[in-house]
């Protein structure tokens, strides 16, 4: 195999070791069968010559009784061991495919907030999906036929010795170039198919984008354009396939001339032989055919060698994601801690997305656990970003951020998200009922527990106008819901998973007066005894927080209470009187 000189980094010994040898059991009853399988095919040339040589020359009508029974069952045996090898082998493949999808779903979705905003959603998809799909080749039937193959061809090739050294040797000439130039062949495509990976999730990626932001797009009116970006990738993607079918095609022709070469060689040599007598008719015919039997799985090796190079490829793609490290270190977030209070203080924090441009600078603030912490200022100013700092969704780069008194860089994430509560402005709802989606956090919750969060963020105010209540269907990204209800949706939702510290990003939509009667009041009972960080938007969350944070450029540049900041008349004062951001 041409694999192991083109540099990857998925080595042969290295996909032995993690997929070929823990399905040990798989692959050699497969090769078992596969030989099996392909020497029951052997009978049936070889009984050829038996029957032109012995069986018609004198009229031997009980050898031909026995040569039909041993073809009838080495046919049987054919079809039932490549029925057994099917099921066996592509069924495990199948399985291993799965395992996959979910190791690398599972190790995404717990990589830091940072990769996945440099990362298409799409593209990840695609990952997830596609990269993985060619081991089928590695444990299924791909391989097994390869080495099938290799096999059926030696013990052809024994055979062919055996009747005619001479025109067996004149077969291997062309035979062996053939297989210089498909070796040669896949060491260049296999950088191919590493691309078309790539190639296609950007492409399914760009797709995904389009369909998801269908709204603005035709809004905009901006079809053509979102239709020639797409045109682009796949001709991108065209051009690579075209270029691996070019090196496949070449291979495919270079066996298809040099095979037939040899065949008009041994129908000369062969010919002058029977004339000459050195060979019997019976020999002549089993040789052509073993020679059948011999060059078939070296052209299919064509076909079997671009699927193997298409599964490193895969797996070499999968590799990279798999070494990204994850976002919770067991070696560093040691501390494990049961149930939080919720005393959260900042000491002069930095954090900055890229190096040496600092977008949060010296915050220093604390919040008392059951405390309510408004952040206000102007866009852009470093809300959402100290926000993703207390969710540690983000790391300080200088400066500490604590949870009753524990550092919060070492404390075991799922320990501490486990009492974390999220409300962002554009929720996440997924395709699903209400009931669903208010319970993704606790699937296991008590219908009562359910009930009275429905009640609390006033959902059943919306729900019990619809024929369905609860179970009605919102459709992808709570599209079939309005803004307001969407909220409450999400409120309901926090309020069920009951956390000790929120996170709230106010919605900005200006909602009628009833909608925002509701959301108010159900804010309220939300954020009641939990220490809350609220990006707040609404005069009334405002003034019901025991502090407000104004940040300007990523500092803090003034604290207090709602009067306290109006009768200072600082910059509270200007974003309240002109209502830049509040
Ligand atoms: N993922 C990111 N990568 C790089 N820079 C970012 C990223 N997210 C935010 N920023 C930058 O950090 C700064 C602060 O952004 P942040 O989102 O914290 O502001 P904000 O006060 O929440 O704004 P808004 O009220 O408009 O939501 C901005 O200048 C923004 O461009």
């Amino acid at each position: 195999m041409t694999k192991t000189k083109i540099p990857g980094k998925v080595s042969l010994a290295k996909v032995f070791k993690t997929i070929i040898w823990p399905r040990r059991k798989h692959v050699f009853i497969g090769l078992a069968l596969i030989v099996i399988s392909r020497l029951s095919g052997l009978v049936l040339p070889w009984a050829s010559k038996y029957l032109v040589d012995d069986v018609i020359p004198s009229n031997n009508f009980d050898l031909l009784k026995w040569l039909i029974i041993a073809v009838s069952v080495a046919v049987t045996i054919q079809a039932v061991t490549s029925f057994a090898l099917t099921q066996i082998l592509s069924v495990e493949a199948q399985n291993l495919i799965s395992k996959l999808r979910a190791q690398v779903q599972a190790h995404i979705i717990r990589l830091p907030i940072r990769f996945f905003d440099n990362a298409k959603t799409g593209e990840l998809v695609s990952r997830v999906m596609t990269d993985v799909e060619g081991v089928r080749n590695l444990v299924g039937t791909g391989l097994a036929q390869m080495v099938g193959g290799v096999l059926t061809s030696l013990i052809c090739l024994v055979l062919l010795v055996y009747i005619s050294p001479l025109m067996t040797l004149y077969v291997l000439l062309p035979v062996s170039i053939f297989g210089l130039i498909s070796l040669k062949a896949f060491g260049k495509i296999r950088p191919i198919f590493r691309e078309r990976g790539k190639l296609n999730a950007e492409v399914t990626g760009r797709l995904t984008e389009t369909l998801g932001g269908i709204r603005v797009i035709k809004g905009f009116n901006a079809e053509d354009q979102e239709t020639k970006t797409f045109e682009e990738g796949v001709n991108r993607l065209f051009l690579n396939v075209k270029s691996s079918l070019t090196a496949t095609s070449f291979v495919t022709s270079a066996a298809t001339f040099l095979l037939g070469l040899a065949s008009a060689g041994i129908m000369g040599i062969g010919g002058y032989m029977i004339m000459d007598e050195q060979l019997s008719f019976g020999d002549f015919l089993a040789f052509t055919l073993l020679l059948g039997f011999m060059i078939a799985p070296i052209l299919q090796m064509s076909n079997i060698g671009s699927q193997l190079t298409e599964a490193f490829a895969g797996l070499d793609r999968t590799e990279e994601l798999m070494n990204l490290p994850l976002e919770e270190d067991p070696g560093k977030r040691n501390i494990t801690i049961p149930e939080i209070r919720g005393d959260v203080e900042f000491t002069q924090v930095d954090f900055a997305y890229e190096e040496g441009h600092d977008v949060v600078k010296n915050i220093s603030f604390k919040a008392r656990a059951g405390t309510v912490t408004a952040l206000v200022g102007s866009s852009g100013s470093g809300k959402t970003t100290i926000s993703g700092l207390v969710a540690s969704f983000l790391n300080p780069t200088k400066g500490q951020i604590t949870i009753d008194g524990h550092d919060l860089s070492q404390i075991s994430l799922s320990s501490y998200r486990g009492q974390l509560g999220v409300v962002l402005q554009d929720d996440f709802l997924f395709e699903g009922t209400i009931r669903e989606n208010i319970m993704f956090p606790r699937p296991d919750a008590s219908e009562e527990a359910l009930q009275e969060a429905v009640k609390a963020a006033y959902v059943n105010q919306f729900t019990d106008q619809f024929e369905m209540g609860l179970e009605t269907v919102i459709g992808e990204r709570g599209i079939k819901l309005s803004g307001g209800q969407r909220q409450r949706l999400a409120i309901a939702r926090a309020i069920l998973a009951d956390p000790r510290t929120l996170i709230l990003d106010e919605a900005t939509s200006n909602l009628d007066a009833e909608s925002e009667h509701f959301i108010q009041a159900s804010l309220k009972r939300l954020m009641h005894g939990r220490t809350t960080f609220v990006i707040a938007h609404r005069l009334s969350t405002i003034r019901q927080a025991d502090q407000i944070l104004v940040i300007e450029k990523g500092q803090i540049v003034e604290r207090g209470k709602h009067e306290e900041l109006i009768s200072s008349q600082g910059r509270y004062y200007d974003l309240y009187t002109y209502q830049a951001r509040i």
